[in-house]
């Protein structure tokens, strides 16, 4: 950590990574772990719902040290982890901003089984919600808490736009309508200098909240949506929510 960033008063930044499996969250946070490592101490809480596969990969990666990655397994719906009931992913930040204080941001990857699941305000500071251009162009038109609220959109996988027939700068001005003038970010590993507005943003983030001048918005709650479990039974949380 370098001076410019010490932040003797207040506690790290929390920063949760939501969006649909399988758009690069996982990849968002290697990128952030590589390179800020030298700049912020960072720490990772990854959301998983059976498994510490996430944690594993980043853990395989090298990305920080093995004992600043850590797994909550949710074994039940991972967005009522993040959003309605945050008791396992608040203690495991505190033990681990505790474990290894002090630390400047703590990264926390969201399940993410839903286009629309964000976190709760009562866990993160801010957020990034993550789409990618393979999911296809039209996603980002369809709005929804993540899409229009969160800190950051990120278009990730921009370098594929070409081969999945997606028009990566339409996909961008139709996010860029859908926030309202918020922040959007193409992004692709492959193209540094996308990485390196990654990591400026957070940089610019992080100021902001070590000076008190970062307000947490609450993107709103999830849509409505289902599971594809042959069971049906109701839900000990209160958004609405079935499985067929
Ligand atoms: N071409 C390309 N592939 C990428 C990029 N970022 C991530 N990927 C690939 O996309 C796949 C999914 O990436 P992950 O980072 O595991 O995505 P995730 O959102 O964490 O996935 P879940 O945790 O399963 O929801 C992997 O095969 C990555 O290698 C990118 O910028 N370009």
């Amino acid at each position: 950590m370098t001076d410019e960033h010490k932040t003797e008063e207040t506690r790290a930044l929390r920063l949760g990574i939501a969006g649909p499996v399988g758009t690069g969250k996982s990849s968002v946070i290697a990128a952030l772990c590589r390179h800020l490592r030298d700049e912020f101490a960072i720490g990772v809480i990854t959301n998983d719902i059976y498994t510490d596969e996430d944690a594993r990969f980043l853990k395989s990666e090298g990305v920080l040290p093995e004992e600043r990655i850590r797994a909550v397994e949710t074994g039940a719906c991972p967005h009522t982890a993040i959003r309605d009931d945050v008791t396992m992913n608040l203690m495991a930040v505190e033990d681990m901003e505790r474990d290894f204080a002090p630390l400047d941001i703590v990264l926390v990857e969201s399940g993410g089984d839903n286009l629309t699941a964000t976190f709760s305000p009562a866990l993160v500071d801010a957020q990034i919600f993550v789409l990618d251009v393979a999911g296809g162009g039209d996603v980002a038109r369809k709005g929804g808490p993540g899409i229009g609220r969160a800190d950051l959109l990120v278009i990730n996988k921009i370098d594929l736009g070409e081969h999945v027939d997606v028009d990566v700068v339409q996909m961008v001005t139709d996010a860029e309508n859908a926030r309202d003038g918020a922040p959007v970010l193409p992004l692709s590993r492959k193209r540094p200098e996308t990485v390196e507005k990654l990591c400026d943003w957070v940089r610019q983030m992080h100021k902001t909240y070590a000076a008190g001048g970062h307000i947490p918005i609450d993107p709103g709650p999830m849509a409505p949506h289902h599971h594809p479990h042959a069971d049906s039974h109701e839900h000990g949380h209160p958004h609405s929510h079935s499985h067929d």
